[in-house]
């Protein structure tokens, strides 16, 4: 990797160019503060250009980051998550960067995702999406606080010209910070169905006699709701409702060719700040209450009951298990707190713990993943036992989605409360925890309403 002090976009091309070798290739990363704009007038201005747009927003952190178009992707083939560590971390070590700012997540950064189970058989469903992919934007908007900035990022090689892609790249950026007014027009669902709800209710009383025999303590089972709108939806309007609607919500999307993965999730899978850990346990739900009495009545229960309880602790055991290993100091609370979301609330309890040396973020993701609030206990079994009988394709849903940036800082959520939205179609995505005392139809309409963040913004 190669720092430079102080340069141009120009001279930090030519400078890169200059010292590759015929048929080498080198990333080069130029980062500049910018006055405000608005996040969404830049992600919709992508659209113009026909890009493949990327977002991330983290409201508890007010950091958002916004990317423009696709300087390079590390992953998209079948690799493991430490082969994915490895390329990412040879990009940036022939890298060429300019960036005199030195906070997380300002400057060179990937955003991206993976599959849920790269064992299960892929439908059609998903094809536009690889097995996992960090992808580094050509533009990627940051905005911390009140400070804004903007990192250009592109692949040069040896014949390339550093005064035409200078020109072009600043055309590029003029279009895309220029002010506009985003979409406001309404989403009007046509047709809405959710795919096989009766055999998803058999599927869960049948774990649960799995679940007694023995066979197995947990299993998450998911199911999807397909919706048809009468026009094709806008992804930035999507947004701006996700954000209005879950403020205590990651808000993420991912688009693919005319395929975007978006949605606003509560769980937090792993943050690395220089070397300090977060993690967050996420499992066990209730509805909110119709006014204060009755939501603080179905917290209480909620708190106070076992087959929630039981839900929640497999989590809590299975990351401490896991990120000790990792950390020193680790704090984790004997019992959780409620987490509210505006139509559900969760039983929450974080972990904190500083970082070891040797270790990166890879490390933990590949750990965690997926933790028995997605996956099950024992996680090989249960893994095997949704293999065999879930009727879902889950793809990118449920699995790890953030951001890492060139010191090893990043954030990765859980990418659940979501759906995949292709033209004037969409599939949402919404799982349970089944334990030994699930009852199908509570597990049912648990899933009813896990699917309303993501509905409710779309017309529904
Ligand atoms: C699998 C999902 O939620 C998980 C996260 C929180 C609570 C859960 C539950 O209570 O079942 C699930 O484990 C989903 O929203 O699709
Ligand atoms: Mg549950």
């Amino acid at each position: 990797m190669l720092e430079v002090k102080e340069d141009t976009l120009e001279s930090l091309l030519r400078k890169a160019i200059q010292g590759l070798q015929s048929s080498e290739s080198r990333i080069v990363s130029y980062t500049k503060k910018i006055k405000n704009i608005n996040p969404l007038e830049f992600f919709d201005a992508g659209s113009e250009f026909h890009m493949e747009r990327s977002f991330w927003k983290s409201t508890i952190d007010e950091f958002t980051l916004v990317g423009i178009g696709n300087a390079y992707t590390v992953g998209v083939g079948h690799l493991p998550i430490n082969e994915l560590e490895e390329a990412w971390q040879s990009i940036i070590h022939n890298a060429v960067i300019y960036n005199p700012y030195e906070e997380p997540g300002i400057g060179l950064a990937a955003i991206g995702g993976m599959d849920f189970d790269p064992l299960k058989q892929k439908t059609s469903l998903w094809n536009k999406f690889k097995q996992n992919a960090l992808r580094i934007p050509r533009f990627m908007l940051a905005n911390k606080g009140k400070n804004f900035y903007l990192t250009i990022t592109i692949m040069v090689k040896t014949d390339d010209d550093p005064k035409e892609i200078t020109e072009h790249l600043l055309k590029q950026e003029t279009f895309l910070l220029a002010k506009r007014n985003i979409p406001s027009e309404n989403i009007t669902i046509l047709h809405q169905k959710e795919v096989e709800p009766n055999k998803w209710k058999d599927t869960v009383k049948k774990t649960t006699e799995y679940i007694t025999a023995g066979h197995v303590e947990k299993v998450v089972l998911a199911r999807e709701l397909q919706l048809e709108f009468q026009e094709d939806v806008q992804l930035t309007k999507v947004l701006q409702q996700l954000m209005d609607k879950q403020p205590t919500s990651y808000i993420f999307a991912y688009e693919v060719k005319d395929n975007c993965f978006i949605g606003a999730t509560p769980e937090r899978l792993v943050k690395v700040e220089h070397n300090e850990l977060l993690s967050t346990c996420l499992a066990g739900t209730a509805p909110r209450g119709q006014n204060e009495e009755d939501d603080e009545k179905l917290g209480y229960e909620l708190l106070h009951d076992d087959k929630n309880l039981q839900e929640h602790d497999f989590v809590v055991q299975m990351i401490k298990d896991s990120v000790e290993e990792y950390c020193e100091d680790l704090q984790i609370p004997e019992h959780p707190v409620l987490y509210k979301l505006r139509n559900l609330q969760h039983l929450y309890t974080p972990v904190k713990g500083k970082f070891k040396d040797g270790y990166s973020i890879f490390h933990v993701i590949e750990k965690l993943h997926p933790t028995p609030a997605l996956g099950g206990e024992p996680r090989p079994e249960a893994l095997t036992y949704i293999r065999e009988h879930e009727q879902l394709d889950r793809g990118w849903y449920g699995a790890p989605f953030g951001w890492i940036d060139n010191n090893q800082n990043g954030e990765f959520a859980v990418a659940i409360r979501s759906g995949l939205i292709k033209n004037n179609k969409a599939s949402l995505f919404a799982g349970c925890g089944v334990v030994k005392d699930s009852d199908p139809e509570a597990e049912y309409e648990e899933t009813r309403i896990k699917f309303m963040p993501m509905l409710t913004v779309l017309g529904g």
